[in-house]
């Protein structure tokens, strides 16, 4: 699957997107008129050095922020115009999975997986232990974190986020913390998730191997600015020496 950067249908759009920080004496631009659609279904990849705006744009997408000029939409709607309730149950359906895996240590896995349904006054077993079959832990639910390898604590931590059929999962870095093969395994695991779910993913990575591995497309952020947006795996046609030239060779283009 390798749908095209199209608007409508879109998990995604943004519209003409700027984020600044500060006051007008000192003004940082973390997004400059930044104008692009996540199609629906697809993993999409967001490469850029440090300060490119990267977590901004997370941020946006998860409703934590809000752009200082236009829009940010999410399955068609501007986060912005949302009341703060609904806000939240927006977010509801918007996973997230960190470098750091964020689980609670005190919390066996099992518990940690429920959290979100807790959070919303919800409880389902079946689900939390379906959700940990699916990542492949069924047999540690009653272990605590500080029992488990970076690789476990990361498919915990996927388990966490899928549990609430999010239509989105924004992944920051999901696979910095890890080594090369269990990189390998929870790129695979993000892959199956797409398959068996259909769910959008969001992948935020400097490691260009990573987008190459799974995502369809990818948009290259520099100092806050959106230079590219390449199809992942397309033929080479360029070699370079700055960073756009570097992601587009590496990825294909
Ligand atoms: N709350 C804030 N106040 C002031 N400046 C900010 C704020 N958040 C981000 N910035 C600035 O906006 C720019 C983009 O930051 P951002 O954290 O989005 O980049 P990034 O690509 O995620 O970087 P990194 O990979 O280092 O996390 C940077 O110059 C940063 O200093």
């Amino acid at each position: 699957m390798h749908p095209s950067n199209t608007i409508g249908q879109s998990a995604v759009e943004f519209r003409e997107v700027t984020r600044t920080f500060g006051d007008s004496a000192h003004t940082v631009t973390a997004l400059d008129n930044v104008d692009f659609a996540i199609p629906r279904g697809s993993i999409f990849g967001v490469l850029g050095e440090s300060g490119a705006g990267k977590s901004t744009l997370l941020r946006l997408m998860n409703g934590l922020d809000h752009p200082t000029n236009g829009q940010v939409l999410v399955n068609g709607t501007d986060l912005a115009s949302l009341a703060r309730k609904q806000l939240n149950q927006m977010r509801h359906q918007i996973g997230v999975v960190f470098q750091s895996f964020n689980l609670v240590g005190n919390l066996t896995v099992e518990q940690n997986v429920a959290m979100p349904l807790r959070l919303q006054k919800r409880k389902d077993t079946a689900k939390v232990a379906a959700m940990l079959e699916f990542v492949g832990l069924g047999h540690r639910t009653k272990h605590y974190p500080a029992q488990l390898s970076g690789g476990e604590k990361q498919r915990v931590a996927i388990a966490r986020s899928l549990v609430t059929d999010p239509l989105l999962l924004l992944c920051d870095e999901p696979t910095s913390a890890l080594d090369t093969h269990t990189t390998g395994e929870i790129l695979e695991l993000l892959r199956t998730t797409r398959e068996r779910f259909g769910t959008t993913i969001v992948l935020v990575t400097h490691e260009l191997d990573a987008v190459k591995a799974i995502c369809d497309q990818a948009a290259i952020f520099e100092v806050g600015r959106l230079r590219d947006i390449v199809a992942v795996n397309a033929v080479q046609t360029d070699k370079g020496e700055t960073y756009l030239d570097h992601v587009r060779t590496v990825l294909g283009q």
